[in-house]
């Protein structure tokens, strides 16, 4: 399923055609098209989202004004969910983003806008609260040196790219190809930027997924997943710019920080970690790890509070 739109979900069908005549021996080419359906009701409440596996029934030939069913949603190997926040209505209810995706690539600009790691954390356990994988790509490098961030976030083990605008994409390619990727950053780093060099028509396939839709041109505000020509997907978020991360739990953000995990062992019971009863202090000052490990779990855990929507 590639976007999904007000009850309206644009799938991919892949059918590997017959050559006609049966006398071909030419290798069958397989075919795809747009086809959009809508949720059948037996599915009842159950949530689609872009990046699952659907199958459909009824009218698929994918001409326009053709409706086609989903009846079935393949079981998921990944599902990135965020918390509902601020600009939502608070209702607390986590919301799936995407499905089966293998890395959430971070995109922060290195300036303009400058870099946030409060938002960065956020993903970051996002992803990790997802099982999948984790790229930190830094834009506009020719405005700022990555040093900085870098030194934050490569004690964490988190891989990362840096890119600007005009310059080489390989590094970034080598982690994208043959995987499913979930872009996410805030509005101004550079992400249209790099979806256009990635995906040389970008625009045109968004504006064909909305055109098939029906919805305009420039309308969509869900992710909508692109293919790469070297062989992967990348799932653009315009309409997901943070990551409320109310439903994960302590423990969860804990298992992050296979390092300290033995040092929680003398916390008392429900230790939120941050607090001045917490074990972790005395563990580190023995040396057990590095304080800049313990920040960054304390960095994490406050992530988790609500912070504002301006964000
Ligand atoms: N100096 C510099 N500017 C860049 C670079 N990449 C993008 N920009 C500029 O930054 C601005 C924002 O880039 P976009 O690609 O539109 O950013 P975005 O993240 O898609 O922002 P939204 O469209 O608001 O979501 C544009 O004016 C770009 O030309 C870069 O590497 N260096
Ligand atoms: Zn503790």
């Amino acid at each position: 399923m590639v976007a999904v739109d007000r009850g309206r979900y644009t799938t991919l069908v892949e059918a590997v055609a017959t050559p006609s005549g049966g006398r071909s021996r030419k290798k069958a080419k397989p075919v795809r098209r747009l086809v959009v359906a809508m949720k059948a009701r037996e599915l009842g409440r159950k949530g689609i989202v872009v990046g699952d596996r659907v199958a459909i029934v009824g009218d698929v030939s994918g001409e326009p004004d053709t409706l086609a069913r989903i009846v079935r949603v393949e079981p998921r190997t990944s599902m990135l969910r965020r918390s509902a926040d601020d600009t939502d209505d608070t209702d607390g209810i986590e919301r799936p983003v995407v499905a089966n995706a293998d890395q959430l690539v971070i995109v922060t600009a290195l300036a303009e806008p400058p870099p946030r790691p409060r938002m960065i954390d956020r993903m970051l356990v996002a992803a990790f609260d997802a099982d999948i994988e984790t790229l930190l790509c830094l834009t506009k490098s020719d405005l700022a040196p990555p040093d900085e961030l870098l030194s934050l976030y490569e004690p964490l083990g988190v891989p990362h790219v840096v890119v600007h605008k005009g310059g080489s994409l390989e590094g970034l390619r080598d982690h994208l190809t043959g995987r499913i990727s979930v872009l996410v950053g805030h509005s101004g780093v550079g992400k249209s930027t790099l979806v256009n060099a990635l995906v040389p028509d970008a625009n045109r396939a968004v504006s064909h997924v909305n055109a098939v839709t029906g919805r305009g041109r420039h309308t969509s505000t869900s992710a909508v997943a692109l293919e790469l020509p070297e062989g992967g997907w990348i799932i653009d978020t315009p309409g997901v710019r943070s990551f409320g991360l109310a439903h994960i739990s302590v423990e969860t953000v804990l298992a992050g920080f296979p390092d300290l995990i033995e040092g929680t062992v003398n916390c008392p019971k429900g230790c939120t970690h941050r607090g001045p009863d917490c074990a972790l202090d005395a563990w580190v000052a023995d040396g057990h790890a590095d304080p800049a490990r313990l920040d960054s779990l304390r960095r994490l855990l406050a992530t988790r509070d609500p912070e504002p929507s301006t964000e």
